[in-house]
């Protein structure tokens, strides 16, 4: 029996953020190895006109949750959803609610964040540093709990290349920050944001570094640790391959390059592209809340969920297989063949922006006019380069992570448990990987059925033949105009036919000698 799993049965488990990519994939590994556990806590908001039960009850009956019904088949009895809202100071939680969760939790996985890169400096810090700090306090009155589990970024210091499994301090402290959003104005904030996030790329990063300082203020009280993943992609291995069920990180940019929209991405082919599929981040933090409980390490141990060190793979090779990919797995109705390449100029990325991403979008628009529709293309466009210029900080640098205690952790884990709760990215092959990945982003995002894939591939043809035929319209016309302006062009055509027709003749006249 697995050490870690037997660990969490019997226990009241808080989790945040349940409902995001991450705290699905760790929730329903903790369900699927420990189906005897007591209850899942689960901090919940209403969203997109859903009750929190409407919006559990989505979570598992989803694909991502069938194998769970099977090993634990009252999960619906083991999950309780709590009204909560980050954005409010006390976190919203009723007073009822909040007596329960004091007296029974366990252990404490706070996911929940804001991830957007451009949020308004007030809610980022309301999300990913009050929320965090109103988190602690609670947790300092849990008289059962016995660790608590932080989800940080690999990203909360990228202002460094080498980065150590430490907590860097911010210029400014996190409550002066906090404190400072109450009485400042919208304006004021815009202003000073640029000063405060420094040399960071924006103010996701920022607060998640904010965050981190949060939790090593109140690590004397509590047994904390903290996990940073790098870039999370879709599931590995479990509970199947390719799970992927939002568009952050590569997944929008895949659907992009798939339909055919995305041509060319400022990036450094040689820059390592630091991603870890979600299943390994879960395995690994359910590692470190074991490990924490029980070892109860004498400062808050800092765990790197990173694949560059272990098993590098590079933008450049990465964007290969995801085009390759496509050959054998096309997504429907593209706009155009998919084709992306990387470009280290920033001249070359204009160029590319203006040729292979405007333009087409214009033209397609214009028709789209003759047609009578309403034109969409230039707006969509516009947001995916806008989308583009915001990741690509993180496409052309490498970093470095220290993974001490991540090896560590590995070390000290049996047998069993490791192959349980693998993390170990040493054995994860990219090719296999990056296809699965692509399938996934058809499948559960795109909900493309694979009975569809030999007509994508026949519009895919059909694209090819238009490229080709506009192609050599556009070279035919262009070829004409200059024979009419220039001497030159005018002599090498010439040239050029005069050539060719002496070589049909010099080919006709050897056959006929030799029949
Ligand atoms: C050889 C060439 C090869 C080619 C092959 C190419 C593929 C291979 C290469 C892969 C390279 C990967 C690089 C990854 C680097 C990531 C680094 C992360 C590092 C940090 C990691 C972390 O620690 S951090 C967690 C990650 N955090 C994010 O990653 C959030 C980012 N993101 C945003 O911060 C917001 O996204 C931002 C941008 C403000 C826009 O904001 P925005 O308002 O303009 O757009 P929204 O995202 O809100 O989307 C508005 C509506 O567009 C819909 N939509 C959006 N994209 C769509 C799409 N592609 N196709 C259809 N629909 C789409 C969406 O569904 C919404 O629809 P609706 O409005 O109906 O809900
Ligand atoms: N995805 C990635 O590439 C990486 C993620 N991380 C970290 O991992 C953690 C999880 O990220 P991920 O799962 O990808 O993010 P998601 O955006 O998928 O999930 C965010 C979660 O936070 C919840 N949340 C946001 N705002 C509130 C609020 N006001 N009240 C209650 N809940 C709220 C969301 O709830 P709701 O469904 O209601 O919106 C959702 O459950 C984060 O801490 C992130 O910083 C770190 C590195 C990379």
């Amino acid at each position: 029996m697995s050490t870690i799993a037997a660990f969490y049965s019997g226990k009241s488990i808080l989790i945040t953020g349940a409902t995001g990519f991450l705290g699905k994939v760790l929730m329903e590994k903790l369900f699927r190895t420990s189906p005897d556990l007591k209850v899942i806590y689960i901090l919940v908001r209403p969203k997109a006109g859903q009750t929190l039960q409407q919006r559990v009850f989505q979570i598992l009956n989803s694909k991502l949750f069938e194998k769970v019904k099977d090993v634990c088949p009252n999960v619906h009895e083991k999950i309780r959803a709590i009204y909560a809202d980050l954005n409010q100071n006390d976190l919203a939680i009723s007073k009822e609610d909040k007596q329960e969760l004091l007296s029974c939790t366990d252990i404490v996985f706070h996911c929940a964040a804001t991830v957007r890169f451009d949020d308004h400096l007030r809610h980022a810090v309301q999300l990913n540093v009050t929320a965090t700090q109103q988190l602690l306090l609670m947790a300092s009155q849990m008289p059962k709990l016995e660790a608590f589990i932080h989800i940080s970024t690999a990203f909360s210091n990228c202002n460094l290349k080498h980065i150590d499994e430490v907590i860097y301090p911010c210029p400014v402290e996190p409550k002066k920050i906090i404190d400072s959003m109450e009485w400042l104005d919208d304006a004021i904030i815009d202003e000073i944001t640029p000063k405060l996030i420094g040399d960071r790329p924006n103010t996701y990063t920022y607060t998640k570094a904010l965050g981190e300082m949060v939790v090593q203020q109140e690590s004397s009280n509590l047994n904390i640790a903290i996990v940073r993943p790098s870039i999370v992609g879709a599931t590995w291995q479990e509970p199947f391959p390719g799970w992927v069920d939002n568009l952050n990180g590569p997944s929008g940019l895949i659907i992009a390059a798939g339909k055919g929209f995305l041509r060319a991405i400022r990036g450094t082919p040689k820059a390592v592209a630091d991603l870890i599929p979600v299943d390994t981040v879960a395995n690994l933090t359910l590692a470190v809340g074991w490990y924490t409980a029980v070892n109860r390490p004498k400062s808050t141990l800092i765990y790197h969920c990173t694949s560059g060190n272990f098993n590098p793979c590079y933008w450049g090779k990465m964007g290969f297989q995801v085009l390759a990919a496509f050959e054998k797995i096309p997504f429907e109705r593209a706009f155009r063949r998919p084709y992306a390449d990387f470009t280290t100029n920033t001249i070359t990325t204009q160029y590319w922006n203006a040729v292979s991403h405007r333009a087409p979008a214009i033209i397609y628009d214009f028709y789209l006019r003759l047609t009578g529709r309403k034109p969409r293309m230039t707006k969509l466009m516009n947001r995916l380069l806008r989308t583009v210029s915001m990741l690509e900080y993180f496409l052309n640098r490498s970093w470095e992570w220290s993974t001490y205690n991540t090896e560590m952790l590995m070390s000290e884990l049996s047998p069993e448990d490791q192959r349980v709760f693998n993390f170990d990215v040493r054995q994860l092959n990219w090719l296999e990987y990056i296809e699965n990945y692509v399938l996934g982003v058809k499948k559960y995002l795109l909900k493309e059925d694979m009975a569809g894939v030999p007509k994508a591939k026949q519009h895919l043809k059909r694209l090819r033949n238009i490229h080709y035929l506009f192609n050599t319209a556009l070279f035919l016309i262009a070829w004409r105009l200059l024979i009419a302006r220039s001497q030159m062009a005018r002599n090498v055509w010439f040239f050029i036919v005069n050539f060719c027709y002496k070589f049909l003749s010099y080919f006709r006249a050897s056959s006929t000698l030799k029949v």
